[in-house]
C-alpha cells in the first residue's frame, strides 16, 4: 500500500467545548486521505469529541477544520448513543444511510434498496430487516448502525468504537470492512481500544485529557493475519 500525501481533513488548532468546559484543545492533525486512521487514548480523552469535529456536527469553540473530501461524513456512534425508544426497524435505520442522497422521508429508488440490501447482508443483519431497532441486542444494534454508515457510500466514514458490544466473529470483520472500504479508496477514522485494530491503521492519532500527545503514519502491515500484527 502507498500512503496518501494528501489530507481529506486538517485540522488547525482546533479545540472543542461542552458549554464552559473545554475538552480538545489547539489539535492541529492531518487526517490522510484513503487511508484508515486510528484515534487512541483513555476514556474521556476526547476521541468521540474529535470524531464530532470531523462529522461537522460538533463546532470548534476556536481553530479551523479544512476539507478536502467530496460526500458529507458518515458519522457511526456507539449503539449506546442511539434511544431505545426510536419506532424504527432494522431496515428503516440502514435506509437513514441514504438520506443524504435522497433527502429525509423520500420514497428510497431502486439503487437505495440494493445499497441498504448489501449493507444488511454485509453486516449479517438482514434476517433482522423487519425488527424493531429497541428490540436488538446491543451488538445487533451496532452492525445496524454500522450498516447505516456503509450505506451512506461517503468518502469519509468516522466510526466510534465500532467493535464495542460485538461477539468475537463479528469483531473480527470490523478490519476486513475497513480493508475493503480502504480498497474502494474511502478514507475511515475511527476510535479504539483495540491494540490489533490500531496497529492494523496506517495511522494513529493518541490524545490525553483533550490533546493530541503522539501521531503516527506508517505503511500496514503487509498481510491481515494474526502474525502482521504480532
Ligand atoms: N455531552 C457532553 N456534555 C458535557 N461533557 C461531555 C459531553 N460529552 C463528553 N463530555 C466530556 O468531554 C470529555 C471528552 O469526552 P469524549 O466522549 O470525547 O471522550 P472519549 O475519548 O470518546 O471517551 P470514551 O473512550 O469513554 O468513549 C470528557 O471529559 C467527557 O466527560
Amino acid at each position: 500500500m502507498v500512503r496518501s500525501t494528501h489530507a481529506a481533513v486538517a485540522l488547525h488548532g482546533v479545540s472543542a467545548a461542552y458549554g464552559p468546559t473545554t475538552v480538545l484543545h489547539e489539535v492541529c492533525a492531518r487526517i490522510p486521505a484513503r487511508s484508515v486512521t486510528a484515534l487512541l487514548g483513555a476514556n474521556g480523552s476526547g476521541k468521540s469529541t474529535l470524531l464530532g469535529v470531523l462529522a461537522g456536527v460538533h463546532s470548534p469553540a476556536s481553530g479551523t477544520v479544512e476539507r478536502f473530501h467530496d460526500a458529507r461524513p458518515a458519522l457511526v456512534v456507539q449503539h449506546s448513543a442511539v434511544s431505545d425508544a426510536l419506532p424504527v426497524t432494522v431496515r428503516d435505520t440502514v435506509a437513514m444511510g441514504r438520506w443524504a442522497h435522497r433527502g429525509p422521508w423520500r420514497r428510497l429508488t431502486a439503487r437505495d434498496r440494493e445499497v441498504v440490501a448489501v449493507c444488511m447482508e454485509r453486516l449479517g443483519i438482514a434476517g433482522l430487516s423487519a425488527r424493531p431497532l429497541g428490540s436488538l441486542s446491543g451488538g445487533q444494534r451496532q452492525r445496524t448502525l454500522l450498516a447505516q454508515g456503509l450505506a451512506q457510500r461517503s468518502d469519509l466514514l468516522l466510526l466510534d468504537e465500532p467493535a464495542t458490544g460485538l461477539d468475537a466473529a463479528t469483531r473480527q470483520e470490523i478490519p476486513e470492512i475497513l480493508e475493503e472500504l480502504h480498497a474502494q479508496g474511502v478514507t475511515v477514522v475511527h476510535a479504539t481500544h483495540d491494540p490489533q485494530a490500531a496497529r492494523r491503521a496506517h495511522h494513529r492519532l493518541r490524545l490525553t485529557g483533550g490533546r493530541l500527545v503522539g501521531e503516527d503514519l506508517s505503511d500496514r502491515p503487509a498481510a491481515p493475519g494474526p502474525e502482521a500484527l504480532a
